[in-house]
């Protein structure tokens, strides 16, 4: 006869954190963890990549030290590319060759890249170890650095291999964005403007009407203090708001995917010779404009977001190397794709997102209607 026992793991844990948005806050993150914001901690581990190092990365160690912190840096080769196993690997033998254990927190200073993968890092170090996040680019100020997605990317597809871990607070440095190059900014401006699709009609009128305030047609960064202000704003509001909803993407959480059902196909098979954000960007278009062919959204509306991308310099047309075959197979390795069909999350209008009658914000969609808008596309 058998044993039936319930193992009762019902407490809930409290995940929640501060997200400080303001110039130069490296002075903030020093009184925080003075001040006891992550208890139990003896060793500072500042985890960023070589571009961010000489300009963050250093000054934040020397002041950790001059504090009286222990510190070390961690630093990875700039780029997408490095975002993999490979590179964890490495770091956390680097870690570990410097004696770091449990008691240990990760400090990410970087873009989304670092986050990712520093985050990734935090979550299995020594089976978890608290981390904060100092984002340096737009791109993770808007996105990347709130929500506790972490992960690495591997030759088959983007972020496959990866754990949910909260960071103990995020930092969203605005001075940073001015050491940003113009194409690494327009590559957060395509997550700004997914935000203000999915969730704030008025964001994106916001957006059409102050796109000129913080670059420039011909790619000079104008960055207006106060418009830069309200877009770290907007974006962190929308996406912790869906976070704290559905943490673990069980169903809500899935519509920070828009425009990533082709755009992290198309930013694999172009073996990220396309940021991030300009993949999203033309994933943003292909979502809209099959919305429009399902009856999502009508064509002005596609139109606009389109539009609005192209303003913002970013690219809204699938490369020529990249072949429809190419892009259809990548799409089935998206992490949405349930029995073997890809899903798409879709607008419904602009500044909503479509539930679907099964209660769900993805739906499934034929290949062969996939191809023959992408054959339209083409023209
Ligand atoms: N976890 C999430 O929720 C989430 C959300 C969106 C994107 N992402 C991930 O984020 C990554 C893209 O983020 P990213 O665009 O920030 O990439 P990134 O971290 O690679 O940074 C882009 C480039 O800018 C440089 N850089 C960073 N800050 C700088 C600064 N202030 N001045 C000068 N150079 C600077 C970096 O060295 C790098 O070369 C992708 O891996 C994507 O998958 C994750
Ligand atoms: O936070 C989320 O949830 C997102 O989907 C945000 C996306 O912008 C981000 O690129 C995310 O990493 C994509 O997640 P994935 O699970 O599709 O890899
Ligand atoms: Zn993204």
């Amino acid at each position: 006869m058998s044993q039936r026992f319930q193992v009762e793991l019902k407490k809930l844990v409290d995940n929640s954190y501060e997200i400080e948005i303001g110039e130069g806050l490296f002075p903030s993150l020093i009184r925080d963890i003075q001040g006891g914001l992550v208890p139990g901690v003896s060793k500072y581990a500042i985890i960023t990549d070589s571009s961010v190092e000489p300009l963050y990365g250093r000054p934040l160690l020397a002041l950790l030290r001059q504090n009286g912190f222990v510190a070390e840096l961690f630093a990875f080769p700039a780029g997408e590319p490095s975002k993999t196993r490979e590179t964890k690997a490495l770091l956390e033998d680097q870690l570990l060759s410097h004696s770091y254990g449990r008691d240990c927190c990760i400090i990410a200073v970087g873009g989304g890249a670092v986050t990712d993968l520093a985050g990734f890092l935090a979550g299995t170090f020594g089976r978890g170890v608290p981390s904060l996040n100092y984002a340096t680019t737009l791109l993770a100020a808007a996105d990347a650095s709130v929500g506790g997605k972490t992960g690495v990317n591997t030759p088959v597809a983007t972020n496959l291999i990866g754990v949910f871990h909260q960071p103990r607070k995020v930092y969203i440095d605005l001075a940073a964005w001015r050491t940003l190059p113009v194409r690494e900014f327009r590559s957060g401006l395509a997550e700004t403007i997914k935000h203000a699709c999915l969730a704030d009609a008025k964001f994106f009128e916001y957006l059409e009407d102050h796109i000129g305030k913080i670059v420039s047609p011909d790619g000079e960064l104008i960055l207006d203090p106060e418009t830069c202000e309200q877009i770290a704003l907007h974006n962190c509001r929308i996406k912790y708001e869906v976070v704290e909803q559905d943490e673990h993407e069980s169903n809500l959480r899935q519509i920070l995917n828009l425009g990533h059902t082709a755009g992290r196909a198309l930013e694999a098979v172009s073996g990220y010779a396309l940021l991030h954000g300009e993949a999203v960007a033309v994933g943003l278009v292909i979502q809209a404009k099959l919305g429009v062919k399902l009856g999502y959204m009508t064509g002005e509306q596609a139109e606009r977001v389109a539009a609005l991308l192209r303003r913002a310099g970013l690219p809204t047309e699938i490369p020529d190397a990249i072949t429809n075959r190419m892009l259809m197979d990548k799409m089935y390795t998206d992490k949405k794709v349930r029995s073997g069909r890809i899903r798409f999350v879709f607008q419904d209008g602009i500044g909503a997102m479509k539930r679907f009658a099964d209660g769900s914000y993805s739906t499934p969609v034929e290949e062969a209607t996939i191809m023959e808008l992408l054959e339209e596309i083409r023209g």
